[in-house]
């Protein structure tokens, strides 16, 4: 039984003299229990409306959102969303920030307290729980916002560029952390991203949009556990370069 299921799945937008722009056409994807999946595909093919859908943030027109085959309805503790740009209350501490999350999934006061330290620690943050947002770093920022979205145990987390606005360095750091969150708790992960080589170093598998549709998927059996060691790799570099030349292609030859 899959994690994620979609199924045919459409979604347009209204334009003008009521017509619609159908920008998500008959979309079939689904995501295996503990899978690590990447979305790439030129900018405004759908990657970002595909994960709001599966967050239950965005309605669709047809189709179906399943949950372990259960339809989703709108957001939910079984789904982590974790975005490009910081969602912290800049009001509450990162420790705050967490706990608050913790407070509308229905936990105890002296659970949210016990859970938010563990991932403070899981994201190695511990040092920073009494920070307020504007005292962290944006790579900080993001280790929080992922504490806060792993601290109510969804099976499912959805990710769209969540380390987009970083700067290389820390991007690289996060994208370790990120594995060995995921090696050790073993969730099902669809991460949206521009970046084909972080999309193949983190993913079981790659799905590359076009314009509203799936155009390939692509499998990435490099071994784990990974190190940027295997970015250098002729296997890894045959894959990315596979991706790139897809994604690049011009339009009227997809
Ligand atoms: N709220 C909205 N209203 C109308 N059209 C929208 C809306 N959100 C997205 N779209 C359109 O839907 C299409 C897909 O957008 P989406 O943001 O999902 O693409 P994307 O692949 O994530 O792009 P990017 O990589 O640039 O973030 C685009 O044509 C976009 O203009």
């Amino acid at each position: 039984m899959a994690s994620l299921t979609i199924h045919q799945l459409d979604k347009s937008y209204p334009l003008a003299k009521r017509q619609r722009n159908l920008v998500l056409n008959k979309i079939d994807l689904s995501l295996n229990h503990n899978e690590f999946v990447s979305i790439v595909g030129a900018s405004g093919c759908g990657k970002s409306t595909l994960l709001s859908i599966a967050a239950g943030l965005e309605d669709f027109d047809h189709g179906n959102v399943l949950v372990d085959n259960q339809p989703i309805q709108g957001p939910g503790i079984d789904r982590g969303v974790v975005f490009q740009s910081y969602t912290l209350l800049p009001w509450l501490t990162a420790q705050q920030n967490i706990e608050f999350a913790l407070k509308s999934a229905g936990y105890s006061r002296s659970e949210r307290t016990e859970i938010a330290k563990e991932h403070l620690e899981l994201v190695k943050l511990s040092h920073a729980a009494d920070k307020w947002p504007s005292e962290l770093s944006g790579g900080m920022k993001q280790r929080v916002a992922i504490a806060r979205a792993l601290s109510y145990r969804p099976k499912i987390l959805l990710m769209d560029e969540p380390f987009g606005a970083l700067d290389a360095m820390t991007r690289r750091q996060m994208q370790q952390l990120l594995l060995e969150i995921w090696e050790v708790h073993r969730l099902t992960v669809m991460f949206v991203t521009h970046d084909i080589e972080e999309a193949v170093y983190l993913s079981d598998r790659v799905v590359v949009m076009k314009p509203g549709a799936i155009d390939q998927c692509v499998d990435v059996p490099i071994t784990r556990p990974r190190d940027m060691s295997v970015t250098r790799s002729p296997e890894f570099i045959d894959i990315q370069s596979g991706i790139f030349e897809r994604i690049s292609k011009p339009l009227e030859n997809a």
